[in-house]
């Protein structure tokens, strides 16, 4: 883990309050896709966690969606301008676990760290299937991502605007599948675990130091308390306890 300054290239809006954010700095310690990043921004005392959407040398891309001041401050950020950023992380997910008929299911913006992943999963060729889920059209974002790597997402829409109507359950009515990895809100990864298939699931908490130093982050599985920033985001399906 190490604090890096980042330039910010280009902070632009790609969906309804959603931004991709592309900044230059070291991204030599990134490791596993799925870990995270945690970046100082501007007055707020706590570090706000994004995940790492995809990186090459020298280059990392974020997706974030402004919830709150935070963000909202993060959105008026301009290039030229220089972001503290720690990183990498969180364990990842464990793609050597991933089998060639995996699924990855995304919720939102739960969705980014599933680009990385993808991309890593077809360089040892396991390309997967994904199935990425959002309110409404006009939230929609990443297909374009994963058609950049070749693969065509199914697109579901609770409100029916764009793709399965639905949530991304219903979406996977669909499609063939053994093992899955998925990123998104709390119910929907609910939902996920109560289907016949192993996989791993990427968790949020609330987080303070976000490097495991202040327990703030918590969370009671099978086999103990885990820290959700060091010890996860990734869970195993069968460590979980709801
Ligand atoms: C490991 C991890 C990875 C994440 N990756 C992404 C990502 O790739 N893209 C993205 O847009 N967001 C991501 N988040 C969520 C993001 O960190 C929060 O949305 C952000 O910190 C909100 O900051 P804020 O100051 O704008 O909002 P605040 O004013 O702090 O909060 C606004 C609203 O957002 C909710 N909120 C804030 N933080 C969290 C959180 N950690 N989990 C759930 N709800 C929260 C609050 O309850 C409140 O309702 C991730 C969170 C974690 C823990
Ligand atoms: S946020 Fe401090 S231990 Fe996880």
């Amino acid at each position: 883990m190490k604090c890096e300054k980042f330039k910010i290239l280009e902070n632009k809006k790609i969906a309804k309050d959603v931004f991709l954010l592309t900044l230059r700095g070291n991204t030599d310690e990134i490791k596993n896709p799925g870990q995270f990043a945690n970046i100082s921004i501007s007055s707020f005392y706590l570090r706000r966690p994004i995940s790492i959407c995809d990186f090459e040398k020298d280059t990392l891309k974020l997706i974030y969606k402004v919830v709150g001041e935070g963000t909202l401050a993060l959105s008026q950020k301009k290039p030229e301008h220089y972001l503290d950023i720690l990183l990498p992380l969180g364990n990842g997910f464990d793609i050597d676990k991933t089998t060639k008929n995996t699924v990855l299911i995304g919720g939102g913006v739960g969705v980014p760290p599933l680009i990385n992943l993808a991309k890593n999963m077809i360089k040892i060729g396991k390309t997967p299937k994904v199935v990425i889920g959002f309110n409404t059209k006009e939230e929609i974002f990443a297909v374009d991502m994963f058609e950049n790597l070749g693969i065509h997402p199914i697109v579901s829409t609770v409100d029916g605007s764009y793709g399965v109507h639905g949530f991304v359950t219903d979406a996977l009515k669909s499609i063939d599948y053994d093992y899955l990895c998925t990123c998104g809100p709390e119910p929907m990864l609910k939902a996920l675990s109560n289907l016949d298939v192993d996989g791993q699931f990427s968790f949020e908490a609330r987080m303070a130091c976000g490097f495991g130093g202040c327990m703030g982050c918590s969370h009671e599985t099978k086999s103990g308390y885990k820290r959700i920033c060091k010890e996860g985001p990734i869970l195993f399906k069968e460590e979980i306890k709801w």
